[in-house]
């Protein structure tokens, strides 16, 4: 029997696999992370009390113990302070993939290892499953299990979700095996529908609790409000990509991501074309703008440069044939992946992608396999 910390957020996902662990007989406590909270109440309203009440409401349902863990240091230091540093120097980072990486499979992993725990588990759309080496790419044997072994001789894969609106697979990206060793993904065998239902029958108090947004940490907060308050003002020249003509002026270069039409507040002088965002140039801290369109400089890309590769498998390291996810709600896209040197590799789109931006995270994929992921640079 393993001793199981579950991740509990308050949500129904991770009640549900609480709940499903619980069922299968295993030890199971429950767990809130305690992040970040709003500390200095400059970003609104944040549910983090009443997440934490639910949390509690919910294991004592369930039967299990409950516990909240205080990690607001670790957060800040390898989230906010990522994110708070990213946007800082032009990039477009992604805290909820930090915060897996860094948080629920790092520290938090490392906190239940320390208080006896064998395994972690959350409630992520994500299938850990047993896999077997097949060339250089790892195949799963048997995509049906879900299963909880912690065995240190088997090799596990990671599949999408089985519900593809919410598979949550883009965001575990940066996972290595050993992290994946010991998480369990009770949920992702299963349908949305279906696991309100599972939580309605065992009369959860949370079963019909709304779906949360955004991120994690600044639940319902607006990015762009909490970069207000945490990024000072740095305003420079909006540009035109084009030209080189000067059209305004803007406050910060971390208010916008390329890609973006709206907040730019620059009228467009033609009937039909709106600007758009084609990036950002350090020298002289401008936004560089265009017209939305096809042959817009820099608003799209045919191929892709990448850093900070990591596999959950064995390495790719020949060039090979794979799919890619360049954000999370982005359908997958056939690539030419080149490994380079020093965790590089170059990406070449069968189809031109548009607005990436660097530092956004690249997940990659053979079919419904999560392989890794990288950085786009
Ligand atoms: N503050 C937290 N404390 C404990 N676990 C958390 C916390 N935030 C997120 N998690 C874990 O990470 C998983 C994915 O987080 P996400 O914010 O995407 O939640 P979700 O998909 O809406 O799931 P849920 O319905 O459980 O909130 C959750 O299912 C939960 O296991």
């Amino acid at each position: 029997m393993s001793r199981i910390l579950v991740a509990m957020s308050g949500g129904v996902d991770s009640s549900v696999a609480a709940l499903l662990l619980k069922q299968q007989g295993h030890d199971v406590t429950g767990a809130y992370m305690k992040n970040w909270i709003n500390e200095d109440n400059v970003i609104g309203h944040c549910p983090w009390m009443q997440d934490i009440d639910d949390a509690r409401a919910t294991a004592e349902a369930i039967g299990i113990p409950f516990r909240v863990v205080n990690l607001m240091q670790d957060y800040r230091r390898l989230v906010v302070d990522y994110l708070l540093d990213g946007y800082q120097r032009g990039l477009t980072p992604n805290p909820d993939v930090m915060c897996n990486r860094e948080m629920k499979f790092g520290v938090f992993l490392n906190y239940a290892r320390a208080e006896g725990f064998t395994s972690v588990a959350t409630g992520h759309y994500a299938r850990r499953v047993e896999a077997s080496t097949a060339g250089s790419v790892l195949a799963p044997t048997c995509a049906a299990e879900v299963g909880t072994s912690t065995d240190p001789t088997k090799k596990f894969a990671l599949l999408e979700g089985a519900d593809k609106n919410k598979d949550q697979s883009y965001f575990l990206a940066l996972l290595s095996q050993a992290q994946l060793r010991d998480a369990f993904f009770p949920i992702g065998h299963l349908a949305k529908p279906q696991l309100r239902e599972l939580a309605a029958d065992a009369r959860l108090p949370n079963a019909r609790k709304k779906d949360s947004q955004g991120i994690c940490f600044i639940g319902e907060v607006k990015m762009a409000d909490f970069l207000r308050a945490y990024v000072p003002e740095h305003p420079g020249p909006i540009v035109r990509a084009t030209d080189g003509k000067i059209l305004g002026e803007h406050r910060g270069l971390h208010y916008y991501t390329i890609g973006q039409r709206k907040g730019i507040r620059i009228p467009s002088n033609t009937d039909n074309q709106a600007y758009v965002v084609v990036g950002k140039r350090a020298s002289d801290h401008a936004l560089l703008v265009a017209f939305d369109s096809a042959d817009a400089p820099g608003l799209w890309a045919n191929e892709a440069q990448v850093h900070s590769l990591s596999f959950i498998g064995d390495p790719i390291t020949a060039p090979t044939r794979l799919e890619c996810r360049v954000r999370y709600r982005d359908p997958r896209v056939a690539i030419q992946f080149t490994p380079g040197p020093d965790a590089t590799a170059h990406i070449r789109f069968d189809q031109a992608q548009r607005a990436l931006a660097s530092g956004q995270i690249m997940a990659l994929y053979h079919g419904e396999q999560l392989l890794g992921g990288a950085v786009f640079a």
